[in-house]
């Protein structure tokens, strides 16, 4: 089994797009997959359990079925900053609860575990865990997702930099436009990245409105053969 966890250059880089096109990607190679959102602020209250649409967006990806609880143990009402939305609802985010939730999606044995972070790489959990400690217990590949805006060069040379600081593996990064205007000097920015990054690039994702109920696939650059 391998395990990505999809980090950003920061919040609303576009990591859920490029976790769903991950997906799409690994379900076109015929792996089996389940997926992750371990920590999610900014729920929404379903049938008596809060969600989020995150978690919702990459369940709908997946090929494999597991209990909502396993892909997100933590939800929190209000989109904030989660170990601050975990003090306002008297919860304590744990590494065990976390390693938990990710040991029992091992357990049902898919090919491929992706699994979302939130904000940036260096996301506090609460006043002692960070979100990089539940990663290194999972072993999983880094795949750093850069939002193509100004200012996304020195915000992924330095999350890479931390990545492999921290003593994680970078698969690679993949640049997402979320906005409809396009970045301008897209392919100059593009080709700096490519040249300042030494982790591969794994993909490039247009602006697509429609993400959700497209296949993202073809976006993603062969890595896994
Ligand atoms: N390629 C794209 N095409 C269209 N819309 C996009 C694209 N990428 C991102 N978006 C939109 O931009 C917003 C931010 O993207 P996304 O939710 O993937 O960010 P994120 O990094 O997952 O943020 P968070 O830290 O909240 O999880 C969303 O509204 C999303 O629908
Ligand atoms: C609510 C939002 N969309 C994200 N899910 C959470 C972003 C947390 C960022 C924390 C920070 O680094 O300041
Ligand atoms: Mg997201």
């Amino acid at each position: 089994m391998k395990s990505f966890f999809v980090t950003g250059t920061d919040t609303d880089a576009g990591k859920t797009v490029a976790a769903k096109a991950l997906l799409d990607y690994f379900a076109g190679e015929r792996l089996s997959t389940l997926a992750m959102k371990p920590v999610a602020s900014g729920c929404f209250n379903q049938q008596g359990r809060w969600v989020n649409d995150d978690a919702l967006a990459l369940r709908e990806a997946m090929t494999m079925d597991c209990d909502y609880s396993l892909t997100n143990p933590y939800s929190f009402e209000q989109a904030i900053a989660p170990h601050i939305a975990a003090t306002e609802e008297n919860i304590e985010i744990t590494e065990q609860v976390l390693v938990g939730a990710f040991n029992d999606v091992r357990a049902l044995k898919p090919d491929v575990v992706v699994i979302e972070g939130a904000g940036g790489w260096e996301l506090p959990l609460s006043d002692t865990l960070s979100m990089p400690a539940f990663v290194k217990q999972t072993n999983a590949e880094v795949v750093l997702v850069v939002g193509l805006k100004l200012g996304c060069l020195n915000h992924a040379v330095i999350t890479e930099r931390a990545i492999r600081a921290d003593g994680m593996r970078v698969a690679g990064w993949v640049a997402v436009d979320t906005q409809s205007r396009e970045m301008p000097y897209r392919e100059q920015n593009i080709a700096t990245l490519t040249r300042r990054l030494t982790s591969p690039c794994l993909g490039i994702l247009p602006y697509t409105p429609d993400w959700r109920g497209r296949d993202l696939s073809t976006y993603i650059n062969d890595f896994c053969r």
